[in-house]
């Protein structure tokens, strides 16, 4: 019989792997304060697991397609950050396409597509700051092409002059070099399971992000819930301990009653899982 000889397979290929799978891990932690999750759909109507998972899917080609053009551009300039965006688009309307037109990993692409495409700049420099760093230079370049809109995220920065997705890409992902990977870290070294070191990171970032999906439901008061919830969480001792526990399960009654969903803290972790595994490939 003839050996199976497999190939090793190509960057591209190996980095669009690793952000579906931290977009899918991202899904299946549970229990996500607000969120979709294994136990069922948070503060959303309109999704479930079952369809986080097919969007998470969807967008793997366009993922691989971000690698393949940072490998082929080569720098940080204006022709790279046009073709992100023009992959981008093109990624939302994969996703929309999958769910029928419901936003499932919109913040999702932005994030991950950035970082993809960062570390297929320069294999060899993959510590998380560093792609962070690079990440946040290739978010600061104008993209003439990009259509204006006025989505959720631009009418919430009008109104309460929060910082949203854009804003945390551009300065590097402090919500994840400053607050996530330093928790899930700590919590690991700690002897926490890996369920309840991921949930701390979700945690550090809730506690500290101006998260624009819940601001734009349930506005500053949600926002204060989310942050003060979170905090309290990890102050009694984080996910893994009994107190912590009780401190979640208060926190996810609390934004299922404001109709308050994370999100934007759900794409951060999704992008710190994947940067945590990004520098061993
Ligand atoms: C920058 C993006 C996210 C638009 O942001 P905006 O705030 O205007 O939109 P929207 O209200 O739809 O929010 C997007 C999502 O970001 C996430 N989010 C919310 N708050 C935050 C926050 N503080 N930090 C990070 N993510 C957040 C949420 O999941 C939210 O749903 C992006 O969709 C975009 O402009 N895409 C254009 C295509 C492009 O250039 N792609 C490049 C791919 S690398
Ligand atoms: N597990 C998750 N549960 C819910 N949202 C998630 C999850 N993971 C990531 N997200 C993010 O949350 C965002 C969806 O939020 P939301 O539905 O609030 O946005 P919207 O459609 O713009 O607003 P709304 O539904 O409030 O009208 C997506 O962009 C997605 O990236």
């Amino acid at each position: 019989m003839k050996a199976l000889c497999l190939q090793p397979l190509a960057l591209p290929d190996q980095l669009a792997d690793l952000a579906v799978e931290a977009l899918i891990d991202e899904a299946d932690l549970s229990p996500k304060p607000g969120l979709v999750d294994r136990r069922g759909s948070g503060a959303h109507g309109d999704m479930n697991l079952a369809l986080m998972h097919a969007s998470a899917l969807s967008l793997w080609p366009c993922l691989r397609q971000m690698a393949e053009a940072a490998q082929r551009h080569g720098e940080i300039a204006a022709p790279l950050r046009a073709e992100l965006g023009r992959l981008g688009r093109e990624g939302e309307a994969a996703m929309l396409a999958t769910t029928a037109g419901v936003n499932t990993h919109r913040g999702a692409i932005w994030a991950l597509g950035l970082l993809v495409a960062a570390r297929a700049l320069s294999p060899l420099s993959s510590d998380p700051h560093t792609l962070a760093a690079r990440a946040g230079r290739l978010a600061l370049i104008d993209d003439p092409a990009a259509p204006a809109q006025d989505s959720h995220g631009t009418q919430v920065r009008r109104r309460y002059g929060a910082g949203g997705a854009r804003e945390q890409a551009q300065q590097g992902f402090p919500a994840i070099t400053g607050h996530a990977l330093p928790q899930l870290w700590r919590s690991r070294a700690a002897g926490a399971s890996e369920t309840h070191a991921r949930l701390d990171a979700l945690l550090a970032i809730m506690a500290s992000l101006g998260d624009t999906c819940v601001l734009w439901r349930a506005g500053q008061q949600g926002l204060d819930a989310l942050q003060q919830g979170a905090r309290a969480v990890l102050d009694a001792g984080g996910s893994a301990s009994l107190a912590g526990r009780r401190q979640l399960r208060a926190l996810d009654a609390r934004l299922l009653q404001l109709n308050a969903s994370p999100g934007g803290a759900a794409d951060l972790l999704a992008a710190c899982l994947f940067l945590d595994k990004a520098g061993s490939l």
